[in-house]
């Protein structure tokens, strides 16, 4: 018998689960999953992220009772619903982390009576609500002010705990829960701009580090009093953890393609960060995001988000054209 943490799925041997359980999808559900605006193919969303949604719809049921058993236990019968089902999308940088979490806020919203799951605590139409982490990241300048520009995306370059306590307070059932918003045209936080989570039936969070374990405080420096304090990490709110992996030398290609097409859409706009690469030519441009893989995005890959791969309660491999290869499902 396997002790190993994980069941192997081969891609035709998950999308194979998927008929057991179909979801029929309207011309109109499939024409709105289009408007994504996304690149991603309809094969895809059947074989892969289909399947997906449907486990998540189990786990959230699930939730949902054991939740309602615990409340039985303590007296408080009744109060079960209202915590939100939390998910954590993980993975490097440019590796599809947004698509795949905005594809998933886009399948888990759809009316219940698609879900192929009876009986589960969701309202009809259940409200989805996506945060990245990158409103998390420190100021610019106070990331100049640390010396943190070239660890931008490291786990020392947000503020954890602002985050931790957000999502903390959205499963809590806070009414409202604000947070701030970090933008990729001026790559800052943007000074009064703030976004507002209302009491969602499932809350995403998707994010490069959101695996990281808690910090131990105060201990390192003072072990004479026994180790510190442990810290709540964001990840110890998530209900279900996905980890997207692939090849680090197809996610550098995926990285520098993005780049191109960005150079030739959002960096055209003389108020980008970026526009300055537009002005120089493509071989220039492309010199300065090679580097910038390799000197901050490759590095925080292998030391930081990598190591938190088996923490995932899904992994989704993906082969050099971005389709899912295969899946390693948490089972232990
Ligand atoms: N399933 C997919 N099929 C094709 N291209 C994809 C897919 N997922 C992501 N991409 C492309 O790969 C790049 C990185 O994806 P993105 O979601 O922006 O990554 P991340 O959020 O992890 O930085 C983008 O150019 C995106 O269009
Ligand atoms: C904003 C990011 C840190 C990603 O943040 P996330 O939402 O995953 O927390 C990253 O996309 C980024 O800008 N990295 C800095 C290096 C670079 O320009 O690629």
């Amino acid at each position: 018998m396997s002790t190993k943490p994980y069941l192997d799925l081969s891609r035709a041997e998950w999308s194979a689960l998927r008929e057991r359980t179909p979801l029929p999808l309207t011309a109109e559900e499939v024409e709105n999953l289009r408007g994504l605006g996304d690149v991603i193919d309809l094969d895809e969303v059947r074989d892969v992220y289909v399947p997906l949604s449907q486990l998540l719809n189990l786990h959230v049921g699930a939730a949902h009772d054991l939740r309602a058993a615990l409340n039985a236990f303590l007296g408080k019968a009744g109060r079960s619903g209202g915590t939100p089902f939390v998910i954590g999308v993980a993975g490097s940088v440019a590796v599809g982390k947004s698509t795949v979490a905005r594809l998933l806020q886009a399948l888990l919203s759809l009316p219940r009576r698609l879900s192929g799951v009876g009986g589960a605590p969701m309202p009809e139409h259940p409200r989805v609500e996506l945060v990245t982490t990158d409103g998390f990241l420190l100021p610019k300048a106070e990331l100049e002010r640390r010396g943190l520009m070239s660890r931008k995306g490291f786990p020392e370059s947000y503020d954890r705990r602002a985050l931790t306590r957000f999502v903390a307070d959205v499963k809590a059932g806070k009414p409202e829960v604000t947070g701030p918003v970090y933008s990729h045209l001026i790559y800052d936080i943007v000074p009064d701009e703030t976004l507002t989570v209302h009491r969602p039936d499932i809350l995403i969070v998707e994010g490069l580090n959101v695996l990281q374990p808690a910090l131990l405080t105060g201990g390192a420096s003072r072990p004479e009093a026994g180790g510190g304090r442990t810290r709540m990490a964001v990840s110890d709110y998530f209900d279900f953890s996905l980890y997207v992996d692939a090849r680090t030398a197809d996610i550098e290609r995926w990285y520098l393609d993005r780049f191109r097409k960005l150079r030739a859409t959002a960096f055209q706009d003389p108020l980008s960060y970026f526009h300055k690469y537009t002005t120089v030519s493509e071989e220039e441009a492309l010199a300065y995001a090679r580097n910038t893989w390799r000197t901050i995005n490759e590095p925080n890959l292998r030391q930081n988000i990598a190591p938190t791969r088996g923490r995932a309660t899904l992994q989704l491999h993906k082969g050099p054209d971005h389709k899912v290869e295969r899946l390693s499902l948490r089972k232990l």
